[in-house]
């Protein structure tokens, strides 16, 4: 049996998944969690890494391994290698100043053009900005700018300060993907070739970027490592790795008419295409996928958390959450609450806080609430649905994925406020299985195929009331 190893270094946490090559069938899985926050020392990245692989019972008998990871976190190095400052993540907002400067400079439509996408806070580029202008010394010490799944991918192979890393800071072995690469903002999906005049314009000068690694092009070996307790085996191939929506879609082995809604820490909506989006909008990110396609997305901030945030405030815990939110009737009584918990992205409001609509004597309750925080999360998605529309998407069928897709009154709702029908692919972590395909694909040459199985099909119960009187809200907050 040839085993390959897929990862997901996500917001919240590592996830490991170890897999037969020729079967697909899940042999071993492990996982750790991550520190809280919006920005984070990579290194605890590194330990949970480490933590997870032990826990699915390490890399001895795996032939191959690749990570897919959250997507934008601005991970910068010096000419040692050392990290200059904790990451700042996807979900940073201190840099929506950054993110407005340079659409001015750049215009929508440049930068659009330029890296498919128009920039907000999450991208990397607007945090080079931010950095140069708020801690220009640290700013002036980068040498190298990589993302997490490269800097992970980099230390994996043994690369890093010379004081824990056996083949030392050698920047030049930065390998990244076209996924990743595509949501920095000075990547040019169209071309493949990064746009080194956005760069400078960000961060004030040059520095070392990631090469772009292919699909199928391995990054390189490990080196035998031992770090807190845990072995690395030296010669298992190491893949590109992905942003983590591009690895679930490759897990997912999602075609054409498929659109992923994961909900996760973030919310996302996308599909892969065959051509490039350059939404100048700015609402869909023209991202590259990890198998050679495109990759249009929406993202929002607010997704699972909300649901946490509401169980918690509630007393309850998910299983209840969803109990108590599948005893209220669609539109919840016309309690409404627009999510926006951190701020959003989605559309770009990165100060917003969260409100509650519709609160009268008869609407406050326990089961409205709990189906209004679910309602509220999913129009944010329906609305990110019509835009992955507007540039050609023509869905089919919406897979439900990420970790509160399992909740059998989320499901209900989503088959309530899409209109498209929605399936959920049994539990699983399918950012780490696309790592999986990917780790195959470097070790082989050729994409794995394996079989992803539905656990459930809600049928279809259209309701769009839950849209209406959601968007009334927003256009009276939003002017
Ligand atoms: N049954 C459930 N109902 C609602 N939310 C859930 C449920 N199970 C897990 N979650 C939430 O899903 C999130 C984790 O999802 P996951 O897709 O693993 O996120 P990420 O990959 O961003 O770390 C957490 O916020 C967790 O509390
Ligand atoms: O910013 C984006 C996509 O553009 C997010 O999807 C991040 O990639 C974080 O992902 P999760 O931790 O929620 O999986």
């Amino acid at each position: 049996m040839t085993l390959v190893a897929g990862i997901d270094s996500s917001t919240q946490s590592c996830k490991v998944v170890i897999r037969d090559l020729e079967s697909g069938e899940l042999v071993r899985q492990g996982r750790a969690s991550h520190p809280a926050g919006t920005e984070v020392d990579p290194a605890f990245w590194w330990d949970a890494l480490l933590a997870a692989l032990d826990a699915a019972g390490g890399l001895d008998d795996v032939a191959a391994i690749a990570i897919a990871g959250q997507q934008h976190g601005m991970v910068v190095l010096d000419e040692g290698g050392e990290v200059i400052r904790p990451a700042l993540l996807w979900n940073d907002t201190r840099s929506a100043d950054a993110a407005r400067a340079l659409t001015e400079e750049f215009g929508a439509a440049g930068m659009a053009a330029r890296t498919g996408s128009v920039p907000v806070a999450s991208f990397t580029a607007t945090k080079l900005r931010w950095l140069r202008d708020a801690e220009p010394s640290n700013a002036g010490r980068v040498a190298a700018v990589a993302l997490p799944h490269d800097w992970l991918t980099w230390r994996l192979r043994g690369f890093g300060p010379a004081s824990v890393a056996p083949l030392g800071p050698v920047l030049e072995e930065l390998v990244t993907d076209r996924s990743d690469a595509s949501g920095t903002s000075y990547w040019n999906p169209r071309t493949g070739e990064y746009d080194r005049e956005l760069l400078i314009a960000c961060l004030g000068h040059d520095a070392v970027l990631p090469r772009v690694l292919g699909p199928a092009e391995p990054a390189g070996r490990t080196v035998a490592l031992s770090a807190s307790g845990v072995s690395i085996p030296a010669g298992v191939v190491v893949g590109a790795g992905a942003g983590d929506n591009a690895g679930a879609a490759l897990g997912l082995g999602a075609n054409e008419g498929d659109v992923v809604v994961s909900i996760g820490t973030s919310g996302t909506v996308f599909a892969v295409t065959g051509e490039p989006s350059a939404d100048e909008t700015g609402t869909v990110a023209g991202f590259a996928d990890a198998s050679g396609a495109f990759l249009p997305l929406v993202a929002t901030l607010n997704a699972a958390r909300v649901l946490d945030s509401t169980a918690a405030l509630l007393g309850v815990d998910h299983a209840e959450l969803g109990t108590l939110a599948l005893q209220a009737p669609a539109g919840s009584d016309g309690l409404v609450l627009q999510p926006y918990f951190e701020g959003e992205r989605t559309p770009n409001l990165p100060t917003a806080t969260a409100t509650l609509f519709g609160m009268t004597l008869a609407s406050t309750t326990r089961p409205n609430l709990a189906r209004a925080s679910i309602e509220g999360l999913l129009c944010g998605l329906a609305d990110g649905l019509d835009a992955v529309r507007r540039v050609g998407v023509v869905p089919t069928r919406i897979l439900l994925i990420g970790g509160a897709a399992f909740n059998p009154a989320v499901q209900a709702a989503a088959a309530q406020v899409f209109d498209v029908p929605v399936a959920v692919p049994e539990p699983g972590e399918y950012v780490a299985d696309g790592g999986a395909v990917q780790a195959g694909w470097a070790l082989t040459g050729t994409r794995p195929t394996w079989t992803v199985s539905l656990a459930a099909a809600p049928a279809p119960d259209h309701r769009p009331v839950i849209r209406e009187q959601y968007a009334a809200h927003a256009a009276s907050v939003q002017g």
